[in-house]
């Protein structure tokens, strides 16, 4: 087995991948928009598979949550398998008026509160920012697609329950908080591969409006779509 975390052989990984946090999106990913999917990672039940999207080979796999879990998967995919094309499609709750329950918001940066970009820069802060060319596709494709899209900053913070006020960053544009884009972000930087986030809001933290867990395992398909247009998009 290749890596720790990881069962799939070298060369059954494509170079292009979509990372749901929940392994069960993966699954869903991978029954509905994937041809020929074949699941190639089964490790910790972090569900992966390889399939077609309208011809081209792609694969999709769980991250689990939090920045500790998407580094482990993200930094094997990467550093083992050579993926070069990374995008996060995820659930956030959001803290701006203007991003309402189940828009979509495409991640032009992540702030956080983790503390693993520190080990590396502890004297000065280092910007996690997207990948301009994936970016800039996710927002045309979800712009023709008619999607209520919103582009700008996220957090992403290492405590679902607690931990410090990120809601009053939504006074500062920022648009919703999540759990792992600032340390893929980071990884794209440090490895010079191309990465993005691009999320659904689950819940408005402002005005307490939610989503079912069900609905979130097994909806929020336009994401997905953005999300796979952009990893075959010339
Ligand atoms: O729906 P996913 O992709 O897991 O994303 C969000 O949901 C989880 C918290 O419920 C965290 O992982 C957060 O980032
Ligand atoms: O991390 C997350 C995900 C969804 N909703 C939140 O409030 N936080």
């Amino acid at each position: 087995m290749p890596t720790p975390h990881i069962e799939a052989q070298l060369g059954e990984i494509a170079d292009k991948i979509l990372l749901p946090g929940d392994p069960l999106r993966a699954k869903f990913i991978a029954e509905n928009f994937l041809e020929n999917a074949v699941q190639f990672n089964n490790v910790r039940g972090m569900l992966g598979f390889t399939g077609t999207y309208k011809g081209e080979r792609v694969s999709v796999m769980g991250t689990g949550m939090g920045m500790p879990s998407i580094s482990i998967y993200a930094s094997e995919l990467i550093e083992v398998y050579g993926v070069k094309k990374l995008i996060r499609v995820g659930t956030a709750g959001s803290i701006n008026p203007d991003v309402h329950i189940r828009d979509l918001v495409i991640a032009q940066a992540a702030a956080t509160t983790s503390a693993i970009i520190r080990h590396d820069f502890p004297t000065f802060d280092f910007p996690m920012i997207s990948d301009f060319d994936l970016l800039d596709k996710a927002f045309h494709i979800a712009k023709n697609l008619g999607l209520n899209s919103h582009v700008g900053n996220v957090l992403s913070s290492d405590l679902f329950y607690g931990g410090p006020d990120g809601v009053e960053l939504g006074k500062y544009g920022v648009m919703a908080i999540e759990m792992e884009a600032a340390a893929l972000f980071y990884l794209g930087a440090k490895h010079h591969v191309q990465t993005l986030a691009i999320m659904t809001i689950s819940d408005h933290i402002l005005t307490g409006e939610s989503t079912t867990s069900e609905e979130r395992q097994l909806t929020f398909t336009d994401m997905m779509k953005v999300g796979l247009e952009t990893l075959i998009a010339d």
